[in-house]
């Protein structure tokens, strides 16, 4: 039997005797001096668990994977109730070819990955800030393109809290900025004279000016916080539930900007899910891939490409992943590997596979494959997955163009396209201080 986690602390990934309650991460966001937190143990499942995952619900398995995470800090029943709600839609394992099957992940209200986990993160600090006296809270989010929707989404009228996301000016493809500026009630959207980048440094900057802390309360709600990052790892959980039958070796491609989804399913490995190998598939913003070739971590400002939202060029994740294998190169890089595209090689590939199996992937997952065929073209022993982390809809321009057909749009897009955008645009940190001031 597993360990019965009834608190769960979480350390400063800058200072490991800094440690707080789950609640406490997940309300502020972001340790002191922009550290992130992580949890001070990794539970491990016992080995039954992963045997019959395919008699559990996905609800029962996001129950199990979750609750050491979160211990006693929210009841059964109330942690139920979020999972029930966040995690009302499919998680299908569609096969592609032989050796390849993508994990679709775009099956939610705003059609990106992002929708669990920010439901998720919705649904606890909604618990915490109903149950607790913790006043207002500002939740402020920077976005490469579809965080901003799930969150927009996810937050949407939930009582006591403001959500405020920053995203880079005609860096997002239409639909998505849509998602994110026509919500209105407590979403505000502020559309940045700059890049990703500039973006959640603004945000990280926020979280240490203490004029502002004096004025309002601010959490995150990108993967920095662990409630939006943590329920990433049910994917891998779901994706392995319906892939038991296979004998071969596994592997799983994760498109990545940030690096909180394939952070999230390398920590449910570390919980004892039998996944053997993971690709860190990049676009041209690919400081992970130079830094496995090079061991030298040098990131560089993003670039603008058809993948949008995974133009990071400093990804937030990336020293969690380093503390889950202690800072060690060696034991890492035999775990990951990591490939890096162009976006003429990406618009080959969504053409490629419709016309050889009739799949039409959004930019994201058209790099997930390329990663994944470059990988099992070396290691031919292994099944492999990647990810469909958007769907295809969502960069209608790109995706029309590269297949010359018309992708059929659902009607939750028709209306949001419909809807008129509200924005207010900023330049540099004095304007965001000076809105959050007000
Ligand atoms: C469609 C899509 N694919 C991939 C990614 C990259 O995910 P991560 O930031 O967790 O690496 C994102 C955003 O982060 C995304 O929105
Ligand atoms: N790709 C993201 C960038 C932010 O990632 P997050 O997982 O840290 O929120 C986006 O679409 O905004």
């Amino acid at each position: 039997m597993g360990k019965n986690y009834t608190q769960m602390k979480y350390i400063s990934l800058n200072d490991k005797n800094h440690k707080v309650s789950f609640e406490d991460a997940v309300v502020r966001g972001l340790a002191p001096g922009k550290a992130l937190y992580f949890p001070e143990e990794i539970p491990n499942l016992p080995k039954g668990f992963f045997q019959n995952l395919n008699k559990h619900s996905k609800e029962e398995i996001a129950l199990e994977a979750i609750k050491p995470f979160v211990g006693d800090e929210i009841n059964k029943n109330g942690l139920q109730r979020i999972l029930k709600k966040t995690l009302d839609f499919e998680f299908p394992v569609v096969p592609i070819s032989e050796n390849t099957g993508t994990l679709e992940l775009f099956h939610g209200p705003t059609l990106a990955f992002k929708d669990v986990g920010a439901g998720f993160m919705a649904g606890c600090l909604g618990h915490f800030v109903k149950k607790g006296n913790l006043g207002k809270i500002t939740v402020l989010v920077a976005t490469s393109g579809d965080t901003g929707g799930a969150v927009a989404k996810g937050f949407l009228g939930v009582e006591g809290i403001d959500v405020v996301i920053l995203y880079p000016k005609g860096k997002v493809s239409e639909i998505q900025e849509k998602q994110l500026t026509t919500l209105g009630q407590n979403i505000t959207a502020l559309e940045v004279n700059g890049n990703f980048d500039d973006c959640q440094d603004m945000v990280k900057k926020a979280f240490s000016d203490s004029e502002i802390g004096e004025k309002r309360q601010l959490t995150s709600a990108n993967s920095i916080n662990v409630a939006r990052w943590l329920p990433q790892m049910f994917y891998y959980f779901f994706a392995y539930k319906q892939l038991a039958e296979k004998e071969q070796k596994l592997v799983f491609s994760v498109p990545s900007g940030n690096f909180g989804n394939i952070c999230a399913g390398m920590l449910a490995k570390k919980m004892g899910l039998p996944i053997d190998h993971f690709i860190a598939s990049n676009n041209e913003n690919n400081v992970v891939t130079r830094y496995l070739k090079s061991q030298k971590y040098l990131s560089k400002p993003s670039v603008q490409t058809i993948s949008n939202a995974m133009d990071v060029g400093n990804p937030s994740n990336f020293v969690r992943i380093l503390e889950l294998f202690n800072n060690e190169f060696k034991p890492l890089s035999n775990q990951l590997s990591s490939y890096s595209y162009s976006d003429e090689e990406t618009r080959k590939a969504i053409k490629k596979v419709k016309e050889k199996y009739d799949y039409v992937m959004d930019p994201h997952g058209a790099v997930g494959y390329l990663g994944l065929q470059e990988f099992l073209a070396e290691n031919p022993d292994y099944y492999g997955i990647f990810l469909e982390t958007a769907h295809p809809v969502k960069f209608l321009e790109t995706v029309e163009k590269v297949i010359s057909e018309k992708v059929e749009i659902p009607v939750s897009i028709k209306e949001v396209m419909n809807k008129e955008k509200k924005s207010i645009e900023i330049s540099d940190y004095a304007e965001l201080k000076e809105f959050l001031m007000q």
